[in-house]
Parts: C-alpha cells; structure tokens; sequence
C-alpha cells in the first residue's frame, strides 16, 4: 500500500546554515505519528515543507504517491494542516470561517454545508456555530482550528504543537479530539513534550538541530532510551556523600528535602537492588524509587551520541 506521506532527503536553509537536512519520514495509513524536537530543532520547518507552505531547498515530499512540488493542487487535495498559530479570522463567525475555509479548498459549492456541519459535529463546536471566534476559549479556538484541517476530509492532517498552551481540562479534550481525528485520517502531530508524544502516538520521529536521530515505535523508542536516573522518595533521607559511596551511583541532586535523582552507571536493576538495601541498612525509609524518564536533554543526548542516522 502506498504510504500516506514519504520524504526523500528533505532539507532546508534559510540563510547560510541548514534548518533541517536529510529528513526521511514514512507515514502509514492510519493513527498518529508523532514528531519530537526541542525548540528550534526543525519541526515547524519541516511540517510547513510537507504541507506546501514553505518551498524546500532540497529533496521530495510524496503525499499518497503524489509529488507535492510536481502537482500541488493534487496533493494538497489529500491534506489538512493546524500550524503552530492557526490561521483564525477571529471577526468571522464559526460558520462563516469554515464556509471560507471550504470555498478556499476549492470544494463543491453543494458540498460546502454538509462538510461545515461534519466538521462542526466531530470537533464538538456546533453550538458555537454563530459566535464570533474571538469570543471563543483559546480550547475552542484550537478546535475550530482542527475543523478547518478536516474540512476537505484529507488523508493526512498535519498538526504544529496542538496542544501548546492549553490548561489542563482543555488538553484532556484536545488529546481526546486528536484520538478521534486519527481513526479515519493519519495524523503527523509535533511537540517538544516527549510525555504527549507517548501518550498520544504509536510511532515516533525524532529530530535534533535539523536531523533525524530516530524513527520507529514508541514501544521501541521507550526500550531504546534507556534511563540512567533513579527518583527517590524518602522519610529519611541520608546525607548526599552516603548515596555516592554506593556503587554505581554518579552523582545525586536533592530536588526536595525528602526527593533525590540519582545518577548512576550500570543496570537499574543493580542500582535498585543497591540503594533498597541501603535503605533497609542505614534507615532510610524509602517510599519511592522508580526510573526517571522525563529529562529530554538527557534522551537527546543519548540518542544523537547512538543513533546510526
Ligand atoms: N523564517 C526563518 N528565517 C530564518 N531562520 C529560521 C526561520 N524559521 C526558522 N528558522 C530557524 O530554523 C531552525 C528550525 O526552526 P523551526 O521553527 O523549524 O524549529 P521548531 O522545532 O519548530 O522549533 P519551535 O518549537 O521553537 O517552533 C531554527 O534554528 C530557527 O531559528
């Protein structure tokens, strides 16, 4: 089967230096790819490329098999794009904006009212059908930002940073919308969060000043990316010089008076069955010890140093 989205070798500058360089993406049919980078690594120049936003320096994007700089108006037929600032007209009406956005994507002019009203439907904001959108929460305004994106129904919906800056109930709904979204389009999603991209995503690409340092699974990623931290939580914790002298631990930062991270060398299994019994031994009353997965500098250090790419 023809994938959804391939890049060749896509590269791009803007002035002397490389923003992006020798980025190969390949998107399945259906569910949600995620697409990891910190600020500045590339991601919004590489999704403005893949939607037709931005004309790359170098390389080919194919979306289902067609060239994107050979037929645009075909291959954008065939996708839907949320940038990182959606393109609101915020003194038009909901109804009023999705109408313009379906004349825009060159539709059937018979075609228009039903797709406004699907789009409406599946992104939860047909009560809000007349009001103006800058009267609308910055939750609503995202939504009605996914509604354009799916308006045309396209096989692949693009989205920058979807769920940046939204509080916590909206995020909720946001995830739950996207998850929605990814069982009939395959979504590409960016973020610098590497918790949304796992709990969001079945695959990940990940980029880092501009190249591609890994793409597979999440669950392959998750098994890759081995932690070299211990979180501990303690009742009483031991000074800072007890917890170096155990053997592998590298270095120890006390986050709260009761919290430690702890660097070490080794398995975690070891580490773990050391500093349990050192906590049994000295009386530390341990209540927590885990593996800390959540620094991504570490992971993108980890991956750059490793990855063949
Ligand atoms: N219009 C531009 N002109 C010059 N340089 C640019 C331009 N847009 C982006 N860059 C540079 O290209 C590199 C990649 O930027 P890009 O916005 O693609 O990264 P990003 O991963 O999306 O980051 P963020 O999450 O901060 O948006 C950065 O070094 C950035 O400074």
């Amino acid at each position: 089967m023809t994938s959804i989205l391939r890049t060749e070798n896509l590269s791009h500058r803007y002035n002397s230096t490389w923003a992006i360089r020798d980025i190969n993406i390949e998107v399945e049919q259906s569910g949600i790819v995620g697409l990891l980078g910190s600020n500045g690594a590339g991601k919004s120049t590489t999704m403005n490329i893949i939607c037709g936003v931005l004309n790359q320096t170098e390389g080919s994007v194919y979306i289902n098999g067609i060239d994107l700089r050979k037929y645009p108006e075909a291959a954008k037929k065939e996708i839907g794009f949320l940038p990182q600032n959606p393109p609101l007209y915020t003194d038009l009406t909901i109804d009023e904006y999705l109408t313009y956005c379906a004349q825009l994507r060159l539709m059937d002019t018979g075609k228009i009212k039903p797709a406004v009203e699907e789009a409406k439907e599946r992104c939860g904001i047909t009560h809000f059908s007349s009001r103006l959108i800058k009267n609308l929460s910055g939750g609503y305004r995202q939504r009605v930002g996914i509604a354009q994106a799916i308006i045309h129904k396209p096989k692949l919906v693009v989205m920058d940073e979807p769920t940046n800056g939204l509080d916590p109930n909206q995020l909720i709904e946001a995830r739950k919308l996207i998850r929605e979204i990814a069982i009939d389009h395959s979504v590409l999603l960016s973020s610098h969060i590497l918790s949304e991209i796992n709990l969001l995503c079945k695959e990940i690409i990940m980029i880092e000043a501009g190249r591609m340092v890994f793409s597979d699974s999440m669950d392959a990623f998750n098994n890759y990316v081995q932690s070299k931290i211990m979180l501990l939580r303690m009742e009483n914790p031991p000074p800072k010089s007890d917890l170096l002298r155990i053997q592998g631990v590298t270095q120890v930062e006390f986050l709260t008076n009761k919290q430690a991270r702890v660097y070490f060398d080794g398995s975690h299994e070891d580490i773990s069955e050391r500093l349990i019994t050192a906590s049994v031994e000295q009386g530390w009353k341990l209540k927590e010890i885990a593996l800390d997965k959540g620094l991504l500098d570490d992971v993108f250090k980890q991956l750059s140093s490793q990855s063949p790419q």
